[in-house]
């Protein structure tokens, strides 16, 4: 198949398609606006939020938190509203729970697809959509055991070259370097070592990425049919996107010698092209955002919790005491790599603990499914085929009635004799439960252990807020940022020994020293 051009697509406009485009405008514009401006009526069973459906579903899209937990917040355990043709019901509770993770009719793809919107639309690119278990079958096959030791060396080279640069400002904004770094170990581990070297085209993938999350904007969603900006940077993105990946995998295919790397596995699993785009797309939005937004805010947590801070660094202490020979010269990035992956799995209990915490309290996010099975019975209220569902993960992850003061960073929480986790049926959500537990979470875990195992250790540093100032406390997480899961006000690493660094000292020098290893000076690499 040739490689679509965003710019023929978006330049040329030949008669023909102005006539179709007008005339489809024509018939669907009415249609739409009928549908978007029709009040909703209330249904027997379930409170209906109604009004003007286009304007009550607004803050659905802009304010998503705000916009469930005003109504839940009001007594109303289940409520419902009108997304263009479409009825959404909002669940809470227990029972609402067991239904939503686990029935099998309800669809995990066709919900995200409709209602978030950010991810790339496959149509725009002509593959074929991939089918959610296709897809989830590819990611195990690339996150088997062998395919993430090969990689793994990988990935800490990639963090070691991007940190180079990092702290000579003294000053680091965790939301973009720490996501910047995420994205690039997230596309080596998706993609070849060939696109992972290239500086360029990674700036460039990032670009179109996040100008993609960004086209996920009400317009867009709500008025489908409209030209808006966000429609025509959610193709273009897509398409540009497409292109630059297709370049590679098309380079793999091509190699004389086939490598480990996820392409040449997919590859030789029989995908088309296409697919295996799509397939590292998917990857790239399913993974990215957690998995930066997770090691961010465990920097910011560690950064006020001196005490889990000091029980993780013991632990990395003792990590690289039994795994690597401490008397060799080498850089920390190589020592780390050295490490087996049973060890990061299985050795940082604290770690563990304090991912599973940070996890808790900032994934408060909504899930999404959409009934494309049988009507369902909950309470006295009827899920029909068609309809979609929303569950807000702060039901559990917030609740004081599962979680002892919930927003408080409390990690211990979890541990034997405590367990507020136990308390009631799926109530840590942080991965996921049920039909569709997240299918990336090693790697995923692995990822923020390589990223953070070389910040904590190469790094010192402390929080700022944008005074420059230590903040008393740390500052909220933007709920409604569904994006990008910054904090509000935002907040910075203050790297302590940037002067250092300046003059030539060696990331994770000071770290050996202070540890003892006084004979295993850290390289340069
Ligand atoms: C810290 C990082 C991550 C977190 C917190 C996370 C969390 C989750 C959660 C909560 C779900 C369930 C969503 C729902 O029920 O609606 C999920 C599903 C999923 N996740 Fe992750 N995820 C992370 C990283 C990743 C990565 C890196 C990948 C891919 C490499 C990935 C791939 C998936 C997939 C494919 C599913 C859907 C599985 C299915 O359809 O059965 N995730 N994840």
């Amino acid at each position: 198949m040739p490689t679509p051009n965003p710019t023929v697509l978006t330049l040329e406009w030949p008669l023909t398609q102005s006539a179709i485009f007008f005339t489809t405008l024509a018939i669907s514009v009415p249609m739409t606006l009928a549908i978007l401006l029709r009040p909703s009526k209330s249904k027997a069973g379930v409170h209906d939020l109604g009004g003007i459906p286009i304007f009550t579903a607004w803050t659905f899209f802009t304010k998503r938190y705000d916009f469930l937990w005003k109504h839940f917040n009001s007594g109303k355990k289940y409520f419902q509203f009108r997304v263009l043709q479409h009825r959404v019901i909002a669940l809470s509770g227990e029972e609402a729970r067991k239904i939503f993770f686990v029935e099998q009719g309800l669809s995990l793809n066709e919900g995200y697809r409709i209602l978030m919107g950010a991810a790339p639309r496959l149509e725009d690119i002509n593959v074929r959509d991939i089918q959610e278990g296709d897809f989830v079958k590819r990611l195990l096959l690339l996150i088997h055991k062998d395919q993430v030791l090969d990689v793994l060396p990988a990935l800490f080279e990639n963090v070691n070259r991007r940190t180079k640069d990092w702290g000579n400002e003294g000053r680091i904004n965790p939301f973009k370097e720490v996501y910047d770094l995420v994205f690039q170990i997230t596309v080596r581990m998706a993609t070849c070592q060939e696109l992972a070297e290239n500086k360029d085209d990674i700036e460039r993938l990032t670009q179109h990425y996040w100008d993609l999350e960004k086209s996920a904007t009400p317009v867009a969603l709500l008025l489908p049919w409209f030209p808006s900006q966000a429609k025509k940077a959610q193709r273009n993105s897509t398409r540009a996107l497409f292109t630059l990946l297709h370049k590679y995998v098309d380079l793999r295919r091509k190699a004389p010698v086939p490598s480990s790397d996820s392409i040449d596995t997919l590859i030789a699993y029989g995908d088309t092209n296409e697919a295996i785009v799509g397939v590292i797309m998917g990857i790239i939005f399913a993974g990215v955002i957690n998995t930066g937004a997770t090691s961010c805010w465990i920097l910011l947590n560690l950064g006020v919790n001196p005490e889990w801070k000091s029980k993780v660094m013991e632990e990395l202490k003792t990590l690289i005491t039994n795994h690597t020979n401490t008397l060799f010269k080498e850089p920390l990035h190589k020592r780390l790599a050295a490490i087996p992956l049973s060890a990061w799995e299985e050795e940082l209990p604290a770690l563990d603990l304090v991912i599973r915490e940070t996890l808790r309290i900032t994934t408060s996010g909504t899930a999404i499914r959409r009934n494309l099975g049988k009507d369902i019975l909950l309470a006295d209220t009827t899920l029909r085929r068609g309809d979609f569902l929303a569950y807000s993960l702060a039901d559990v992850h917030l609740n004081a009635d599962i979680y002892t003061d919930p927003t408080k960073f409390a990690p211990g929480r979890f541990t034997k004799g405590k367990e507020e986790d136990q308390k009631e049926t799926y109530t840590y959500i942080g991965w996921g439960v049920g039909r569709h537990p997240c299918a990336g979470m090693r790697i995923a875990k692995m990822e923020m252990k390589v990223v953070l195992a070389m910040f904590l250790v190469g790094f010192e540093y402390e929080l700022v807020d944008s005074s420059g100032n230590f903040p008393k406390e740390l500052p909220l997480q933007d709920r409604n940022d569904i994006q990008q899961v910054r904090s509000a006000p935002m907040i910075f690493l203050r790297d302590l020994r940037a002067g250092d660094r300046l003059k030539g000292s060696i990331p994770g020098t000071a770290f050996f020293e202070r540890q003892g290893f006084k004979d295993s000076l850290v390289m340069s690499s």
